[in-house]
């Protein structure tokens, strides 16, 4: 499903942010990115989103290598691949419906459709008493419950959540890890960096650790294809 294969990453300023990363993450998985700040997670899943590209090495997401992939292409491999963020990134003049809405009409679903599944979306999320209010009219928690409807919203294979949890209180975080994880029952593929503690202790999932730039640790390292 995700494989990286002696990946390393290098910014124009020359530092390799990534050395060496040998990583596979099976269909269905859910993943807990952690390491400390600057320690190379952000980049290790704008690697898979496909924002930034591997210096060296290969990453191939769904079968397909993605590290050469063509631009013009880059658009519907996004479509299996539904991105949570730490600021929501919700926009503050259209109201939530409307914000899960965009994500299905920019890529040209057909309107009847969009209504019945952003209904849905809304439901499972628990967010659809308030399909009608602003972003600003939400709490910190809502605003996740929305992000995470808009990165659903389109039946992605894959999930990557980068702090998805990091402007929440821990009862908030509980609840959009508890929805995540009912989305993974579901057969979605999770990642999701983390600096929360409390959560890693909390739910029982595969830790894969980075620290500058290099996996110190994997729970289910046994299962790796280490190519060297
Ligand atoms: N666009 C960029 N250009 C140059 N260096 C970058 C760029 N993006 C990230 N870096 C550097 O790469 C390293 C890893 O950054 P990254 O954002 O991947 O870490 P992180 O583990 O996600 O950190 P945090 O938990 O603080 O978000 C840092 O030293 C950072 O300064």
């Amino acid at each position: 499903m995700i494989k990286f294969t002696c990946v390393d990453k290098m910014y124009p300023d020359g530092n390799k942010t990534l050395k060496n990363i040998n990583l596979k993450i099976d269909k269905g998985e859910f993943v807990f990115l952690v390491g400390r700040s600057g320690a190379g997670k952000s980049t290790l899943l704008k690697l898979i989103t496909r924002e930034e590209r591997a210096s060296k090495g290969s990453v191939s997401v769904l079968g397909n290598d993605i590290t050469n992939i063509k631009v013009n292409k880059l658009h519907t491999y996004r479509r299996n691949i539904g991105i949570v963020f730490q600021d929501f990134k919700l926009l503050k003049d259209k109201t939530v419906y409307e914000n899960v809405e965009l994500a299905m009409r920019v890529i040209g679903e057909n309107p009847k459709d969009i209504k019945t599944r952003v209904m849905e979306v809304l439901q499972k999320v628990g967010i659809y008493h308030k399909c009608n209010k602003y972003p600003d009219e939400l709490s910190g928690g809502e605003c996740q419950r929305v992000g995470i409807a808009r990165a659903i919203v389109n039946k992605p294979s894959v999930i990557i959540a980068d702090e998805c949890t990091g402007n929440l209180d821990i009862e908030n975080s509980r609840k959009i890890v508890d929805l995540l994880e009912s989305i993974n029952e579901e057969g979605v593929t999770i990642v999701m960096a983390t600096h929360d503690m409390e959560i890693l202790k909390q739910y029982n999932k595969r830790i894969v650790a980075i620290d500058a730039g290099k996996i110190i640790k994997d729970t289910k390292r046994d299962q790796y294809e280490v190519i060297v």
